[in-house]
């Protein structure tokens, strides 16, 4: 089986799969306004890799993240998550798969201001109807190094820190899977992680989640405009006009840099 998931033949295959986009497409409107953001994408990414995706602003790397994540369907192809094809699946299905088997990172951390980072950490047990333990939730902020900073709510943590809150919420999500006998892959879907973070804090988000990779086996797949960021990902996808447009292997900044520099002048 190739990366992406297709064999020699072109029969799709699942097999080590965390996420599977087949000949996906989505077109926004109808008529001569219609914009068609992703046209006829096939990806795979494979269970315990760290996927980077990348392109000119436009290309679709959001629409791809927000599609493979199953919260927004695609006007036509196929998308699995664990094996699973979401497009059968009713709202509530899905949004029970999302909960069970997908975590998100986003740029803006999405968490609630008026909760701690701790009730933060613990919101995924509160909405699966489990008391949250407090060593377990100690335990998730211990490993993303905010044990001190358990009482603070997100405007008193910098973005790193909030960020790190946001991956500790996820590692909690996923030790529920674990626990509920869930099977099939977490992925964590990670858009701009970095993207408003200075270097230093996005050095410790970014290790943190290769450490996850490494040590874990968790799947990411993360939307990002920093080389320096896909420096920590075993593959970086490139797109542009809503179509693949190259991948590289694992990359230095600067390499991946140039690529991108060739990628925006149209090469
Ligand atoms: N809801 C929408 N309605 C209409 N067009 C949309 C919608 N969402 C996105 N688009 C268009 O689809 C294309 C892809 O958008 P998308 O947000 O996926 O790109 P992106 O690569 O993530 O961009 P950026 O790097 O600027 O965030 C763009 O041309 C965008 O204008």
């Amino acid at each position: 089986m190739t990366q992406t998931g297709m064999t020699q033949t072109g029969t799709t295959q699942t097999t080590g799969q965390a996420v599977l986009l087949d000949a996906v497409r989505v077109v926004y409107g109808s008529g001569p306004g219609a914009v068609t953001a992703l046209d006829g994408v096939t990806l795979g990414f494979g269970q315990g890799t760290f996927t980077a995706v990348m392109g000119p602003s436009g290309s679709g790397k959001s629409t791809l993240l927000h599609c493979a994540a199953g919260l927004d369907r695609p006007t036509s192809g196929t998308v699995l998550i664990g094996g699973t094809d979401l497009g059968p699946l009713e709202e509530r299905a899905l949004t029970l798969l999302r909960r069970e088997r997908v975590g998100f990172v986003f740029q803006d951390y999405n968490l609630v201001d008026a909760l701690t980072a701790e009730e933060n950490v613990a919101l995924p047990l509160r909405l699966a109807g489990r008391r949250p333990g407090r060593a377990e939730v100690r335990d998730a902020l211990a490993e993303v190094g905010l044990e001190r900073r358990a009482g603070h709510r997100p405007a008193e943590l910098s973005g790193g820190e909030r960020q790190r809150v946001a991956i500790a919420r996820m590692l909690i999500a996923r030790s529920l899977i674990a626990r509920s006998g869930g099977t099939g892959p977490a992925v964590l879907f990670a858009d701009e992680p970095t993207g408003a973070l200075d270097s230093a804090a996005s050095r410790v988000v970014m290790e943190l989640l290769r450490t996850l990779v490494d040590a874990r086996g968790q799947t990411v797949v993360m939307v990002t405009h920093d080389p320096a960021a896909a420096a920590y990902a075993d593959r970086v996808v490139l797109l542009a006009d809503g179509r693949l447009a190259g991948e590289l292997g694992r990359s230095s900044a600067a390499e991946i840099a140039a690529r991108m520099a060739l990628l925006e002048e149209g090469c």
